[in-house]
């Protein structure tokens, strides 16, 4: 521990949070880091912070309080220090654990690189846990939003996040598509362009499974019942269709009495319906047409069946199956409209990086957009809540935008910490402020009959909400 980072002196009054056998030791005042964050991140983590320390208070009298510690990344570091993530910044967030930023300007095409992409490397904090929540009032582009109550984890370090990437025309570009082209491909007909700039896609096992494995444990965790592996793989098949393949291993192999996959299921359903079915009449009902198919994947099929039933037909047949958390999977294009169309039917999506980038934007849309879309970056021992959304430059320092994500990623983090009296205070706020039609522009455009309040007063009124919220 350091007395500053970056300059700043921490907190006095405050203690660090622990991390002991698996499990977070939080201080009655724990000093907890944030990142104010570029653009309306400054006027989002005013409103934000003002809630949260009202939250506290109303909470637990003053026997709780948060110590604030600002540290520094993006253009208020660049201003301040010349340099963009200081390493004490990194230094600061991994010595008190449990930090909360708001969004960092990524420019697009050249420059530097993300550096909310780059602390999440860092930290190894590789679930991205997105959930996607309906609160009553909030405006919606769909007829039942409150049909759609999905958790995204999104693996956060790899992909095409990891960075690896050459410019077009650039030597390292060159020596690049050389080397695929001449050693890997040989010169066949498949080819890449030499005016290509090119990325590199890693998807490991490792990422992958640690990824699948917070998914499923927090669906035993939350009681849901079905699990969802999003992926590409059809076309990415030995990254997008290896996350698949590695996701049902830890579904199968690790969490065995707690799991069934889709198609288990099927062939044990089938069981159910027909305890005189053969192998080759269930491989049937599972691959219709299976008839026409080359004999060696009949035979996969029929080999499938009486593996599964040899396995997991006592433990899992008669009907029990119907008690396990089910995993599927997805393919992502599809999974775009599924949770549109049939949104109650998937309750936690696990995915890779860019897969749940784009989802966790568009599911948001579902349930008021990305004003109210919160989100935590977790590791193993560490973590640092984030909202969804960006920088939204264009609405920075004018005291319009939606504070809501910030404030529902703090909701987060004080469940995370345990101190759940104060997430409900803002949670239940934040409701009753929306319902009173009190809302800031984005809601306002989409509503009634509403006023359209300023960053700050929505903060006020949310305060102001706490007392009667807390009394019902
Ligand atoms: N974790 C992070 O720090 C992230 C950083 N970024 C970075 O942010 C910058 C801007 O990205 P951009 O693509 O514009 O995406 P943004 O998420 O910043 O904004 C896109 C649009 O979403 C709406 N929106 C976003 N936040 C809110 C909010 N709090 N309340 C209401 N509406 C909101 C606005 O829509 P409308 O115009 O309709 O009002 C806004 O114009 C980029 O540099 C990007 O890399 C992006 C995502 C995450
Ligand atoms: O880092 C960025 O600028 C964008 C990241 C992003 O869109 C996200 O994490 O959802
Ligand atoms: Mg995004």
């Amino acid at each position: 521990m350091q007395e500053s980072y970056n300059g700043i002196a921490v907190p006095k009054d405050g203690e660090a949070i622990q991390y002991v056998d698996g499990k977070y030791i939080v201080p009655d005042k724990p000093i907890i880091p944030f990142i104010e964050g570029d653009g309306t991140g400054r006027d989002i983590w005013k409103a934000s912070q003002r809630v949260f320390d009202a939250a506290v208070e109303k909470a637990y009298g003053g026997k709780r309080q948060v110590k604030w510690y600002e540290v520094l990344a993006g253009e208020k570091s660049y201003r301040q220090t010349s340099n963009w993530l200081p390493d004490d910044t990194v230094k600061a967030t991994v010595d008190y654990r449990v930090s909360i930023k708001g969004p960092l300007t990524t420019p697009v095409g050249g420059g530097i690189r993300s550096l909310n992409v780059a602390l999440r490397q860092l930290m190894d904090l590789y679930s991205c846990v997105r959930p996607v929540k309906y609160y009553t009032g909030v405006p919606s582009p769909v007829k039942h939003p409150e049909k759609c109550n999905i958790v995204i984890f999104r693996e956060n370090t790899e992909d095409i996040y990891a960075g690896i990437e050459f410019r077009e025309g650039t030597p390292e570009a060159q020596k690049f598509v050389s080397f695929v082209n001449d050693e890997m491909l040989k010169g066949g007909k498949k080819k890449i362009r030499l005016d290509s700039g090119v990325g590199v896609k890693p998807i490991s096992i490792t990422g992958s499974k640690r990824l699948v494995r917070s998914a499923i444990n927090y669906a035993i965790k939350n009681g849901l019942k079905t699990v969802t592996l999003v992926h590409k793989g059809n076309i990415q098949k030995f990254t997008e269709g290896a996350f698949r393949e590695w996701g049902y291993e830890v579904a199968t192999q690790e969490f065995r009495d707690l799991t069934v996959t889709e198609r288990e299921s099927w062939i044990l359903g089938n069981l159910d319906a027909n305890p005189n079915l053969t192998p080759e009449e269930n491989a049937a009902l599972v691959e219709p047409g299976i008839e026409f198919a080359p004999k060696e994947f009949g035979d996969s099929v029929i080999a499938e069946v009486k593996q599964v039933l040899a396995e997991i037909g006592a433990s899992h047949g008669g009907g029990k199956w119907k008690s396990k958390i089910m995993v599927n999977d997805r393919i992502a294009d599809s999974i775009f409209q599924q949770i549109i169309i049939r949104p109650s039917d998937y309750q936690v999506l696990a995915t890779t990086n860019l897969n749940g980038d784009y989802i966790s934007d568009a599911a948001a849309a579902q349930v008021g957009g990305l004003g109210i879309a919160p989100g935590a970056n977790i590791g193993d021992g560490y973590a640092v809540f984030e909202a969804t959304h960006g920088t939204a430059p264009k609405y920075a320092d004018k005291d319009v935008i939606n504070p809501g994500s910030v404030m529902l990623s703090g909701v987060m983090m004080f469940d995370f910490l345990g101190w759940t009296e104060a997430a409900r205070l803002i949670e239940n706020s934040m409701e009753e402020t929306i319902k009173q039609k009190y809302v800031t522009y984005d809601f306002e455009r989409q509503m009634e009959g509403a006023t359209k309040v300023k960053t700050s007063e929505f903060a006020t009124r949310m305060i102001e909400n706490m007392d009667k919220v807390a009394s019902k």
